[in-house]
């Protein structure tokens, strides 16, 4: 794995999900999938604490999903589970490999001096010529354009520049699942979607990369193809992403109507 660094389910969980050339994907056909996935945690008291309860999902590959949910309902737990990072208490998990985590504050694995030598970090892992690196760094930087800057000192970069970099880093070591972990908390509104299209780009110019984007930012789900909404510790609808905005919507709308009342 690479480190860089009240409501039930109104939408079904679907296991036949049209792709966006509009095939339908087939049970082997999923870069990630979970099944009935249970953690908890100890307390200093001894006491077990249940963080997520027998969560499921299946994201078809080549998608671009979010998962979205309020504070604290277990988003990067999930996610974290997903990476590999974490085990979990219960229950199944398969992710295509190479997958990558990417973390939220692009401080934290965007870490060599130069553009050209972070995306490099690490490729010397792998038996590479140097013509092969080179080609490699290329590819990974125009994915999510950034090539114009490979000389450029990483400290000159804003923070979705610097977020670009580290998704780079990931795809430098052709990995198959992004596992982006809240990416445009700390950037402005066109940092933010900057960062989201070059997520996109990357998956439209490769049919193999999928991507699981966890965000508590509602608009930033009219760029995914499908997402997945948790509250307290549970995945309470996953589906196609309009269709999930609807119904978040309408959730919103008759929590406001039940408060005006
Ligand atoms: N190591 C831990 N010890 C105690 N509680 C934890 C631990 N890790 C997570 N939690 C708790 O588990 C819950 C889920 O946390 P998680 O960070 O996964 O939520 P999230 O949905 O990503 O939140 P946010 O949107 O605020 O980032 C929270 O209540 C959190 O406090």
């Amino acid at each position: 794995m690479n480190i860089r660094a009240p409501f039930r389910a109104s939408v079904p969980l679907q296991s036949n999900i049209p792709t966006r050339n509009n095939t339908v994907v087939g049970a082997d056909n999923f870069a990630i999938e979970s099944h009935s996935i249970s953690y908890s945690i100890n307390t200093e008291k001894g006491k077990l604490v249940p963080i997520l309860k027998d969560c499921s999902l299946k994201i078809p590959s080549g998608q671009f999903w979010m998962l979205l949910g309020p504070n604290g309902c277990g988003k990067s737990t999930l996610l974290k589970i997903l990476a590999g990072l974490l085990s979990p208490t219960d229950g199944r998990v398969h992710v295509r490999k190479p997958r990558s985590y990417v973390f939220q504050n692009p401080d934290h694995q965007v870490v060599m001096p130069t553009v050209e030598a972070d995306v490099a970090f690490g490729l010397g892992r792998f038996n590479l010529t140097n013509d092969e690196k080179k080609l490699r760094i290329a590819k990974a930087l125009t994915a999510v354009g950034m090539y114009d800057y490979l000389q450029r000192p990483v400290q000159t970069l804003s923070g979705g520049q610097k977020q670009r970099v580290a998704i780079a880093g990931a795809l430098v070591e052709e990995c198959k699942v992004l596992l982006l972990d809240e990416l445009t908390t700390f950037l402005d509104e066109s940092d933010q979607v900057g960062v989201i299209k070059a997520v996109k780009n990357t998956l439209s110019s490769s049919e193999d990369v999928s991507a699981l984007w966890v965000t508590h930012r509602l608009e930033e789900l009219e760029y995914a193809d499908g997402a997945v909404y948790m509250e307290d510790g549970r995945v309470v609808m996953h589906g196609e992403a309009s269709t999930i905005m609807d119904s978040i919507e309408a959730r919103k709308a008759s929590y406001t109507n039940t408060i005006n009342s």
